[in-house]
């Protein structure tokens, strides 16, 4: 039975050797597809390679039957609809290495041609004038580059630029003090890498929480004249508001190599003189596309072969008999995860699983992944899964930690979740009661009983008379109604925490007044 592969986006023919040589495979390579096209072409293919240009929508996926497998023959995968794509079933991998080190030289080519104005002066000079004063740059050495997104590409770009004599400092969400002394740079919050930079990088993915990350606000907090650098995704730079902070003498250049939309159509932002640019090439060489285009090869070829692949970014590969006995604890495991992440607020640097009772005699991972997955999606989206998860989690530094007793703890099977970061730890407990689903019945040392879902409030406070009162009082003023609250004290009159659900969001106005009340420790909102 023949493997037929689409390549829909120019890949390396040299990358995709593996493929045009493996048994039984046969490849199609056509770049210049319309989407119309494309929807009519993917029904009879098992699998389809793309880079960034093609969008492999939900429609898309719909029409292709047949699709097994879906390449990416680089980093980011947003113009790929995940969900669908796990929904039916379609296995997504991706290349996370192979244009890093591309991705980081273009980006210091960006910044040094922006420095000094070349792509201006060479414009300049082709339309036969010699003008020396309209194209004076500025010096790198002895100047901050505020780097945020501090993961291959942006760790990359730092240590080039330190060879440029630059400071650097960066924030990432994975970023402790104790990796930025290893890595030698600065750290701190994006407010902190926006005041103090002269230049700054953009490399995160492009999610909810990093879209428009750099928008009018944040340009107002920047020195003036700074200059800022987009190889990453475009989207994170709001475009209109760069536009007025360049018109406004804020921002004193900007090299931008992605764009909200791509291929790009609204060339206003190029008006700007002091705005340089380029068509998403920061992967555009020879070994980049080379070896990406050999990575998603192999993954491919493998697949084939072996049913197995190394770069799965959305698939779990668990025995069915196995699944068949943990499933019922991944969304347990997940919300553990995420509600631990928004109670302290902070990333782990180190995670402690125990499974007590008969979940201790099974493979667990495939949990403790979902759980990481829960743990992670705050901050990297769709990019992590119950696949991906425990390497993304080691790649950061995350030190994961299962323990198994077959002693029962009172429930037949209880996960607790025990995390460290750097304000101290946290633990919460977790188990599915028959016909109720999952429960969350622990957290720290207190009793509790809840369903790990909707809008949650964690308070701590201390235990006298009429604090409980008081906080319902506040949130019936704020017209938020309390379905379920739970209440535990270490000691009478020591400390105590209330567990509340409640049937809309508190936004932050309402989190700030509950904090003022009186014999409130702390309140924590937690969305699940
Ligand atoms: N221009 C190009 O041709 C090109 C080439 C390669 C990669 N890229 C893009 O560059 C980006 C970075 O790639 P990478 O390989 O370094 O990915 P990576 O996953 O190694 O690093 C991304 C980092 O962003 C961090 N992050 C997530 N949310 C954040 C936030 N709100 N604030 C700060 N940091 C946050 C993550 O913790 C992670 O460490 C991706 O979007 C990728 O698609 C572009
Ligand atoms: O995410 C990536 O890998 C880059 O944006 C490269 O995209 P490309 O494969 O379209 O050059």
């Amino acid at each position: 039975m023949t493997f037929h592969v689409l390549i829909s986006d120019p890949l390396s023919e040299e990358g995709v050797y593996p493929l045009r040589h493996a048994d039984g495979i046969n490849i199609v390579m056509e770049t210049n597809l319309s989407e119309a096209e494309l929807a009519e072409r993917i029904d009879g293919f098992d699998a389809l390679l793309v880079r960034s240009q093609t969008q492999v929508t939900r429609e898309l996926i719909e029409k292709a039957s047949n699709l097994k497998i879906i390449g990416r023959a680089g980093v980011g995968v947003d113009n790929i609809d995940l969900e669908a794509a796990t929904e039916h079933g379609i296995i997504v991998v991706n290349a996370p290495d192979g244009n890093t080190n591309s991705a980081a030289e273009h980006t210091m080519a960006m910044l040094m041609g922006m420095a000094r104005k070349i792509p201006q002066a060479y414009n300049s000079l082709k339309q036969g004038k010699w003008d020396r004063k309209a194209y004076v740059g500025v010096e790198l050495k002895n100047k901050t580059l505020g780097v945020v997104g501090f993961g291959r590409i942006g760790q990359e770009v730092a240590a080039r630029a330190k060879g440029q004599r630059m400071n650097i400092i960066a924030y990432d969400p994975f970023l402790t003090a104790e990796k930025a002394e290893k890595l030698g740079v600065d750290f701190g919050t994006v407010e902190d890498v926006l005041k103090a930079a002269d230049f700054v990088t953009v490399h995160t993915p492009l999610l909810k929480e990093t879209k428009h990350l750099i928008n009018a606000e944040a340009f107002k907090v920047m020195k003036d004249g700074v200059q800022i650098i987009n190889c990453a995704r475009g989207g994170i730079i709001d475009e209109s508001a760069l536009y007025d902070a360049v018109k406004s003498g804020k921002v004193a250049g900007a090299a931008l190599d992605v764009f909200e939309q791509e291929p790009m159509v609204d060339f206003r932002l190029l008006e700007l003189p002091e705005i340089i640019a380029t068509p998403h090439l920061g992967a555009s060489t020879f070994e980049a596309q080379e070896s990406v285009a050999v990575d998603v090869s192999q993954d491919v070829v493998s697949f084939v072969k072996y049913g197995t692949v190394r770069n799965s970014v959305n698939l779990p590969s668990v025995p069915k008999e196995l699944m068949k006995r943990i499933e019922p604890y991944f969304d347990l495991a997940e919300r553990i995860g995420t509600f631990l992440t928004d109670l302290t607020g902070e990333t782990a640097d180190e995670v402690n699983v125990y499974y007590s009772g008969e979940l201790a005699n099974l493979e667990v991972g495939p949990l403790t992944r979902n759980m990481l997955k829960g743990m992670l999606k705050r901050h990297l989206g769709k990019h992590v899964n119950d696949v991906n998860a425990m390497y993304i989690a080691n790649q950061k530094g995350i030190h994961v930690n299962e323990h198994k007793s077959t002693e029962s703890r009172g429930f037949t099977n209880l996960i607790t979740v025990e995390v460290k970061t750097q304000s101290g730890t946290r633990k919460a407990s977790g188990t599915l009661l028959n016909g109720q689903g999952a429960r969350i019945v622990k957290v720290d040392d207190y009793i509790v009983d809840f369903l790990p879902n909707g809008h949650l409030l964690f308070i701590r406070h201390n235990d006298r008379p009429g604090v409980i009162g008081r906080v319902g009082t506040l949130l019936g003023a704020e017209d938020i109604n309390i379905a379920t609250m739970q209440v535990g004290r270490s000691n009478a009159g020591g400390d105590a925490i209330m567990m509340l659900s409640i049937d809309k969001h508190a936004d932050p106005e309402d989190l700030e007044e509950l904090k003022k009340l009186e014999e409130i420790e702390s309140v924590t909102a937690i969305d699940l």
